[in-house]
């Protein structure tokens, strides 16, 4: 891949400059100016719990202790013991002696098993960063003061606790799915019903179409238990539905009441999120005895400080699939073009990792990085350039890409989310308007895979990820804890409170060595040596003992020929 900035970035944007659009954690964005420059001040600002911005005095020597204390209390996991400082907790029922849920009632006690070291200590803890940057110019440093002093930041770990703070023959639990679709919800929805019966409950509900079907008086909840999911996830979708759009906070923690629900699941992205922490809030408000806990669902990955959201790798599987049509479309074609527009919001996280997996792509376009169509740095130039050197090319563009250079939508959907302009279509049409005013024959094939990335089932990866975060969900619940979601850091499993994942969306960041190492996965043809390197392949592909010789033969032909044709 010929990366952006050797080809089509404009003027500035070199990849050793950091730019500032959002995508540096909050401790790192803080200390950028508005050109993106780090900024060599001793007075910075960090984040609070409420997100208002709390001054840190670098030159107070206590400053770090003083930084850590304020993180201790901004990742501090709400637990029922907040408002009900009386709770009793009880030894945990969840035990393996309890997977045959064949108990009917505990009047006999709750079964144990003895000597059983699975329980995670409260104060057990996950190291949150586990890179130390020795200075700022690092590859994706993430630094909180001016000289990148180490600083531990730990978060809570996730798992089953010794004590328990809900009886389960008085848990009712109700699960409910809503935003998108994203392969793996009912791998989700599988794991903690059967957690919960590991536990002894028996009450399981699912509210149809999201947050709809909390107020929406024709949609029944519908019974769940270990015999109705058994096998949900061997197919994709979820099957409690989903919805965007709903009642309002207040109307659902009413039926929360309603239906003597205190136990709730939420699955869902930064939106589903925003609900289920006011939800918490509504339920502390009203002095409920309520856990909310949140499972992060988004094939977008747009989810801060977790190593990935569960249905993002089978969406990147998905869409190399189409990645991979494309480039085999383009490569057959005379003068082939080969666009695939895929899912993501404002992040680029499927099409930065579609491209490294599918190392097919010759141009990828995400959000985070902003580039041209048309003059000497756009991509159209550069595809002129390489329809001449290799012949075909192919084009991977998140959806979210290249808004300014398109004419808004201002529509927004049921939930308040901005419909993005179709800037995969729009850059089809600008191709074929280009060669045909330059005179050159391209075959433009134009992919847009968009609901068929996540309309599957979840792959092996994601449906291990799924059963750990839907058990992990559980735990926390029972442990106490509401107004948490679960994800994983440095591969290990945390409680984290809602508003510090969800304060902005996750985005790719361009100095990450992550997008470097997409930039630079499949180089081919640099410009400087274009025809060095074009015939070094030539060469390469004509001596191919899989039969590429005639495709050798005909690039040589295209190449004349453009040479005619192309200034
Ligand atoms: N700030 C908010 N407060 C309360 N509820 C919200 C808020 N934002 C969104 N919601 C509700 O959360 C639900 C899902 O939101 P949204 O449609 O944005 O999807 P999402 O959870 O972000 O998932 P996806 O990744 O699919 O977009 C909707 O029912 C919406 O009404
Ligand atoms: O279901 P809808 O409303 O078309 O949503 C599409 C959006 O949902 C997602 O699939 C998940 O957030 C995005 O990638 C995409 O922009
Ligand atoms: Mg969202």
């Amino acid at each position: 891949m010929v990366t952006l900035s050797h080809a089509i970035a404009p003027p500035g944007l070199g990849l050793h400059r950091r730019t500032s659009h959002g995508f540096s954690p909050p401790s790192l964005r803080l200390l950028t100016t508005s050109s993106g420059v780090a900024k060599n001040s001793s007075r910075v600002f960090a984040q609070s719990k409420s997100h208002s911005r709390q001054q840190i005095d670098f030159s107070d020597p206590d400053w770090k202790s003083k930084f850590q204390k304020d993180f201790e209390k901004r990742f501090n996991i709400p637990h029922i013991t907040d408002v009900f400082p009386d709770a009793v907790p009880i030894p945990s029922t969840f035990c393996l002696q309890m997977r045959t849920p064949v108990i009917e009632n505990f009047a006999g006690g709750y079964p144990s098993d003895e000597e059983w070291h699975g329980y995670i200590n409260n104060n057990d803890r996950v190291l949150l960063k586990t890179i130390y940057y020795s200075s700022h110019t690092s590859a994706g440093a993430e630094c909180i003061d001016p000289n990148c002093t180490w600083v531990e930041q730990w978060v809570h770990r996730a798992g089953p606790r010794e004590k328990i703070y809900f009886k389960p023959e008085e848990v009712k639990a109700a699960i409910v799915t809503c935003g998108g679709l994203c392969p793996g919800l009912n791998d989700v929805i599988r794991q903690i019903v059967i957690t919960l019966e590991i536990y002894g409950v028996k009450r399981i509900v699912g509210i149809p179409y999201g947050y709809r079907g909390f107020s929406d008086k024709e949609l029944a909840e519908m019974a769940l238990s270990r015999k109705v999911v058994q096998n949900v996830h061997l197919s994709g979708g979820s099957l409690l539905g989903v919805s965007r759009g709903g009642p309002s906070v207040s109307d659902i923690v009413d039926s929360l009441e309603e239906r003597g629900i205190n136990m709730v699941f939420i699955l869902g992205g930064n939106g589903t999120h925003a609900g289920a922490d006011a939800i918490h809030n509504e339920c502390r408000k009203r002095q409920l005895r309520v856990a909310v806990v949140g499972v992060p669902k988004t094939i977008d990955n747009d989810i801060l400080l977790m190593d990935k959201t569960f249905g993002f790798d089978t969406a990147v599987e998905e869409a190399q699939r189409a990645i991979n049509s494309a480039y085999i479309e383009a490569h057959s074609a005379y003068h082939g073009v080969g666009i695939v527009k895929l899912m993501g919001r404002s992040s680029g996280f499927i099409a930065m990792h579609a491209s490294l997996a599918s190392g097919q792509i010759d141009i990828c376009l995400i959000p985070e990085v902003p580039f041209q169509i048309h003059g000497p740095h756009g991509i159209l130039h550069h595809l002129k350039y390489l329809i001449q050197t290799k012949g075909s090319a192919v084009v991977c563009v998140a959806e979210g890409a290249g808004q300014n250079l398109i004419e808004k939508t201002n529509a927004t959907d049921a939930s308040g989310n901005m419909v993005f302009g179709d800037i995969g279509v729009h850059i089809q049409q600008e191709t074929k308007k280009y060669f045909k005013e330059a005179g050159v024959p391209v075959d433009v094939k134009y992919i847009d895979p968009t609901y068929m990335i996540r309309a599957c089932r979840a792959n092996a990866s994601d449906g291990i990820l799924c059963a750990v975060l839907g058990q992990n969900a559980v735990h926390g619940a029972f442990a106490g804890y509401s107004g948490i979601t679960v994800g994983t850091c440095n591969t290990h499993y945390v409680y984290l409170p809602i508003p510090e994942v969800i304060s902005h969306p996750r985005l790719v960041d361009p100095n990450s060595r992550m997008w470097h190492r997409c930039l630079t996965s499949t180089v081919k043809i640099k410009k400087e040596n274009a025809t060095i390197n074009s015939l070094v392949e030539l060469m390469k592909e004509s001596k191919s003992k899989n039969g590429s010789e005639v495709r050798g033969r005909r690039h040589e032909e295209t190449k004349k020929r453009e040479e005619e044709d192309l200034t």
